[in-house]
């Protein structure tokens, strides 16, 4: 009930303080990456992305993105190493992108932004005993940011982009079972991290942010499939094409990017 956020004039990043006043906290994302002033840190080793059981359930329209759901009753896909002291269970990814031929992307790297953003969501479930616990927790998430650049087709993305159609609208979801993420990411898992906070409402500073340096590729027209989407419920007569969801880079405040080598 009540005005709910979205990514519009009246409703969007700009105005999201006055609800979650978190927005002008210490620790807010996206933030734009300066790979010169990052810290190349020898501590940091490399991130193990262990997806092979993964289960995903389902792919949704929850009204500000497409979400794909995994299975996170037990430890069978997490993420672990690199700035982690312990395995995050993967939970959900989702993207944010902009409109045609337009930057789409939450981090920028020196000022530049992508076409697009792939967000993998992961709960520390060590620690915490529910996901909604960890997403509030400073050490509750990490979230694996990878960058979309545009050219050929991507090679695996079909299997998402067949499924948009049956998502159209804010509130429909429909089953999308034996989907891996693993065929999403790029070949090396060189990363950027720091300390931030989910990109959207409630905006809980909560993610370790790891975000891999090197994009992967998809075409125009995949992520032109993205656009079909829609902010609003089927129900709605105000039609609202869904694109440009996405936060513009905040202040990084007292904090730094670490690299890993
Ligand atoms: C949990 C979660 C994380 C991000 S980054 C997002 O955009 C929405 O929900
Ligand atoms: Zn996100």
């Amino acid at each position: 009930t009540g005005h709910h956020w979205g990514y519009g004039k009246e409703d969007g990043p700009s105005a999201w303080h006055r609800q979650y006043p978190v927005a002008k906290g210490n620790r807010q994302s996206p933030i734009d990456i300066i790979p010169n002033e990052a810290r190349r840190d020898s501590t940091l080793g490399p991130i193990f992305l262990k997806y092979d059981q993964c289960r995903s359930l389902n792919i949704a329209n929850n009204g500000h993105s497409v979400v794909v759901e995994f299975d996170d009753s037990d430890d069978r896909s997490v993420v672990l190493g690199g700035p982690l002291d312990n395995p995050y269970r993967l939970k959900q990814f989702h993207f944010h992108w902009g409109g045609k031929g337009c930057e789409g992307s939450e981090h920028t790297v020196a000022g530049v932004g992508y076409a697009s953003e792939l967000h993998v969501v992961h709960w520390n479930a060590v620690k915490y005993k529910t996901y909604n616990d960890a997403a509030a927790a400073p050490d509750g998430l990490a979230v694996l940011g990878i960058f979309l650049e545009l050219g050929d087709d991507h090679r695996w993305l079909h299997m998402i982009t067949d499924a948009l159609y049956m998502v159209k609208f804010k509130g429909s979801a429909t089953d999308f079972k034996g989907f891996n993420p693993k065929c999403l990411l790029p070949s090396s898992l060189h990363y950027w991290t720091y300390l931030g906070s989910l990109t959207t409402p409630p905006l809980h500073e909560s993610v370790t942010w790891i975000v891999l340096k090197e994009p992967i590729v998809v075409s125009e027209k995949q992520l032109g499939m993205f656009r079909m989407l829609q902010f609003n419920g089927e129900e709605e007569d105000q039609r609202m094409r869904m694109e440009n969801n996405f936060r513009p880079p905040q202040n990084l405040k007292e904090r730094i990017v670490r690299s890993s080598n």
